[in-house]
């Protein structure tokens, strides 16, 4: 099948990539002509785990290509993709200027019947409004096309991409008639061969099933956090909590891992998302504000533990830092934990030695002209003189350090763990101070 997708980010790319994978004809649009150029030499711009290779195969079989010629895109494809950023608008609502934009392009390009489906994060009736846009476009150029605008949300996790797209939990089809939602069976069959892992439904349920599957996950792990900080203060273990709840099946172990708050490009964007259009709606949704406000406090609390051992005035104070990006196998630092910290420690007149497995770009292309920054090629060398270690991201090479060696390196033996990854018996037998979330 010949397909389109427009916009190469994480969405756009993997699906692409996957797609092409399995035998189909792909062309990725993008206005980013540096990554397009990038991306047509094999050269993935994101640390995201399989998929250089498999771009690399898809460019080598002639099944993937890449393009910033729009026109050649809208026209190549049966199945138009829309996998552009819908990043949030001051006011918290997502901003669907990239949607539209393409939705304009689709009009203007359009030759033959399409489906056109929306992968982006978008609030409910956005499927209507990229018809309505189409539709005005192709009015005006007097052109009589039929096309279908499908709702299919993505629910790939950073890191994981890949192996999410390939192997999926399920398959949301947001659709009006029963044709579109059959061509879309058609497509995904690769991918839904074993357990039917399709889901159909109306579009506006679609793009909410979306929202609701972020704000489920965020707020168990904001209500994990509120518990830790309850722990913390009454001297219980939020670990041995956790293994405790996630016995039960109702509950379970998935997303209740305590941590200094949630990051990337989706949960903290989608859950200000769902709270305005709860208030277009003139609907109270107390919860959603709570989750928000929690998670912000959570990226405040190892600022405070740091505070809390070495005072309040950390002028000429280094701090290690262990891990930049919001989570482990990706160079996303999007909303990470790791910035509200540092930024938080230059105010107070600390310096940073910072490392992380593969970050470090991105580190340098957002705090490039930090002074208070130094980014080290290794962590032992972030350890370096520093007062004491902050680990803000969970990398496995972090689980099992040489603490005899990160003592020597330290000035003083004190670690704060942000992601509770280490026995706190162990470290202190170690002989180190250790202050981690929720625990004793
Ligand atoms: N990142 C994730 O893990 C993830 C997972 C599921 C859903 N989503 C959602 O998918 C959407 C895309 O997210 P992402 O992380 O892939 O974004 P991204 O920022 O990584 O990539 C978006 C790409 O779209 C391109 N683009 C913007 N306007 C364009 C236009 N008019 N024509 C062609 N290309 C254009 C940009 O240049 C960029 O390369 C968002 O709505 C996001 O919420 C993201
Ligand atoms: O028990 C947990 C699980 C996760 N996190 C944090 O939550 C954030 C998000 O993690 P994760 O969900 O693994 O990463 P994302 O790539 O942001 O994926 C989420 O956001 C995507 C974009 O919408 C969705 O497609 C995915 O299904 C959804 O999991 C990270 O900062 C994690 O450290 C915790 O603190 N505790």
């Amino acid at each position: 099948m010949k397909v389109t997708v427009v916009g190469t980010g994480y969405v756009g790319l993997v699906t692409g990539a996957c797609l092409a994978q399995v035998g189909n004809q792909v062309l990725c649009v993008d206005v980013d002509a540096d990554k397009v150029a990038r991306l047509q030499t094999g050269d993935v711009p994101i640390h995201e785990p399989d998929l250089p290779a498999m771009v690399q195969e898809g460019i080598a079989g002639g099944r993937l290509r890449f393009t910033t010629e729009v026109a050649e895109g809208i026209t190549h494809g049966d199945f138009l993709f829309i996998a552009v950023g819908t990043p949030p608008d001051e006011d918290g609502s997502a901003d669907l200027r990239h949607v539209l934009a393409v939705a304009g392009d689709i009009g203007r390009h359009l030759q033959r019947p399409v489906t056109v489906i929306n992968k982006s994060t978008v609030p409910v009736g956005t499927a209507q409004k990229v018809r309505a846009r189409i539709a005005a476009v192709l009015q005006d150029r007097a052109a009589d096309i039929v096309f279908d605008v499908v709702s299919n949300p993505e629910f790939l996790k950073e890191g994981a991409a890949v192996a999410d797209f390939m192997k999926p939990d399920r398959i949301i089809i947001g659709v009006d008639n029963v044709a579109a939602a059959e061509r879309m069976r058609v497509l995904y069959a690769p991918f839904n061969r074993n357990h039917d892992r399709l889901i159909i439904m109306d579009p506006p349920s679609a793009e909410l099933t979306k929202y609701a599957a972020n704000v489920m996950l965020a707020t168990k792990i904001s209500l994990m956090n509120e518990l830790a900080g309850l722990a913390e203060r009454m001297g219980a273990d939020i670990e041995q909590v956790r293994r405790g709840i996630g016995a039960d099946p109702r509950i379970g172990y998935a997303f209740i891992y305590p941590g200094c708050g949630y990051g990337g490009s989706c949960f903290p964007k989608d859950v200000r998302a769902l709270e305005y259009s709860a208030r277009q709606y003139d609907f109270d949704a107390p919860l959603l504000a709570a989750v928000e406000k929690v998670n912000d406090r959570q990226k405040g609390l190892l600022e405070q533990k740091v505070v809390r051992a070495l005072g309040e005035d950390l002028t000429g104070k280094t701090i290690a830092v262990w891990g930049l990006a919001f989570k482990p196998n990706t160079d996303d630092m999007r909303e990470a934990p790791s910035r509200v910290l540092m930024e938080a420690l230059w105010r107070r007149g600390a310096q940073v030695q910072a490392y992380d497995p593969v970050a470090m770009e991105e580190a340098r292309r957002i705090y490039g002209g930090e002074p208070a920054l130094r980014l080290c090629s290794d962590p032992y060398m972030a350890c370096e003189g520093a007062e004491a270690l902050v680990i803000c991201t969970e990398w496995q090479q972090f689980r099992s350090p040489d603490f005899v060696r990160m003592r020597s390196l330290l000035r003083q033996p004190l670690i704060v763990d942000g992601r509770n990854i280490y026995d706190p018996a162990v470290v202190r037998a170690e002989g180190f101070a250790y202050h981690a979330i929720g625990r004793p």
